[in-house]
């Protein structure tokens, strides 16, 4: 009979190839159009039950959507690069989420993995030291680059679902694998979970590479997640001769300009870790005209919910009044949204035993203080737990050419065998944890 390790060592070459693929074709959240099916296409050919689009992803829950001049344009362009087009219609118009069920037919829980598929708004390194240009694979999408490793997250859950369908002897309960669009930008979980995914999860793992965690090592119970609210802010003025008739203006560039001062200023809080970034701010139209329009895009983060609420409110507060002051209107658009939150121990001490037993890694831990990021996995995380299932969220070290978020982001590939040999454990000795408990 063969052993996981067997089916792990000849999935390795898959594995790679199905990376490199992705990584060609990076498509940012909400449009992983070619992305979305192809693993679709992967998933049905071996024998997964389908939930698609619409059926997991609830259209309003949607945050941070393209319009729909950018949705159409980029289906376009996916079919073009080889979407396939007998399961494009599912993912049409923003769409692009997937559940594969296997269903063992003996009785245990349901386990759920959740990865992620979509790219960063970035463009690529075209250097020639960067290891996907040297190997012809570097995204051929201007301003789309998977510079976060999901593209190794998309090939680690079409690899588990590969070995746990080849392995279904040996299972029991259901196992449901998530494939969620838009996590930058924390845009897509909550409408995977408003869409009810993980409400029949009992046992849930989440996962990420690289995050700074050196390679050998494996991180079972993430709990560093920062609480996150995106928002885009318009300003509208009305626009004057600048030199002739100035009063007759209402500046909206002043307003913008004041609230991203103020709106910076509002990190202090005794709770804990509190943030505010204004990363764009766009104003003004010409040199001699009042500007009578802006667009901030800001983030607040906080080390847990309320801190980060607290901030968000202040913030709200501030562009309000910094509109007042100049005159001019504002409106606020809310792009995204994550939480912070813990994993449950009994399930992050049954992943910490195996991982140990599995003798793969140098170094096993519960959890590491870390870089301050935010994840909306946190959105599952959190209504698995309300429902009294088990959660966490597992990060497996790997060296990284670049950090996170960089143009010459690259990771070290055999770190994709490992997370599905240990995800694959997870579920192999899963009746070990219902005994335990
Ligand atoms: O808020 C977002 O858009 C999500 C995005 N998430 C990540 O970058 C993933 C992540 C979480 N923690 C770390 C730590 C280091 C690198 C990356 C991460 C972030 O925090 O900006």
């Amino acid at each position: 009979m063969k052993t996981l390790s067997d089916h792990v060592s000849a999935l390795v070459p898959q594995l790679q190839a199905w990376r490199r693929d992705l990584h060609q074709f990076a498509e940012s959240g909400w449009l992983e159009f070619r992305t979305a099916t192809r693993v679709a296409e992967t998933l049905h050919r071996l024998g997964y039950q389908l939930k698609l689009g619409r059926e997991v992803i609830n259209a309003e829950a949607r945050m941070g959507l393209p319009d729909a001049e950018v949705l159409n344009a980029q289906e376009t362009r996916a079919l073009a690069q080889g979407a396939l087009p007998q399961w494009l219609p599912h993912f049409s118009g923003g769409f692009c989420g997937i559940v594969a069920t296997l269903e063992t037919g003996r009785p245990g829980p349901v386990m759920g993995f959740r990865v992620d598929m979509d790219a960063l708004d970035l463009n690529e390194s075209q250097a020639a030291d960067h290891l996907p240009v040297r190997e012809a694979f570097a995204s051929c999408n201007a301003g789309m680059m998977h510079a976060c490793g999901h593209d190794g997250h998309t090939a680690i859950g079409l690899g588990l679902a590969t070995v746990l369908k080849a392995m279904e002897d040996r299972l029991s309960g259901t196992i449901k694998i998530i494939f969620q669009p838009a996590e930058e930008g924390v845009r897509g979980a909550k409408s995977m979970v408003e869409a009810g995914v993980v409400d029949d999860v009992d046992l849930f793992t989440a996962i990420h590479l690289g995050t700074g965690v050196p390679a050998g090592e494996i991180v079972c119970g993430s709990d560093s997640f920062l609480a996150t609210t995106k928002l885009d802010v318009e300003f509208i003025g009305t626009a004057a001769h600048a030199g002739a008739r100035p009063e007759a203006g209402r500046n909206a560039l002043l307003a913008a300009a004041q609230a991203t001062l103020a709106l910076h200023g509002l990190t202090q809080h005794s709770g804990g870790v509190a943030r505010v970034n204004v990363g764009v701010l766009q104003a003004g139209s010409g040199r001699n005209v009042v500007a009578d329009h802006a667009l901030m895009k800001v983030e607040t983060r906080g080390a847990n919910n309320a801190i980060n609420d607290e901030v968000y409110q202040q913030a709200l507060r501030v562009i309000t009044g910094a509109a007042a002051m100049y005159g001019v209107e504002s409106q606020v658009k809310l792009m995204g949204a994550a939480r912070s939150c813990t994993p449950t121990q009994p399930w992050v001490e049954f992943i910490y035993q195996q991982a140990q037993q599995l003798g793969e890694f140098s170094s096993v831990l519960d959890r590491k203080e870390e870089s301050a990021g935010s994840e909306d996995a946190t959105y599952m995380l959190e209504r698995v737990k309300q429902r009294g299932g088990q959660a966490s969220y597992v990060i497996f070290g790997c060296e990284l050419a670049a950090g996170h978020h960089n143009a010459k982001f690259d990771f070290d590939e055999q770190v994709m065998a490992t997370a599905v040999k240990t995800l694959a454990t997870l579920a192999l000795n899963q009746a070990q944890f219902s005994v335990q408990r």
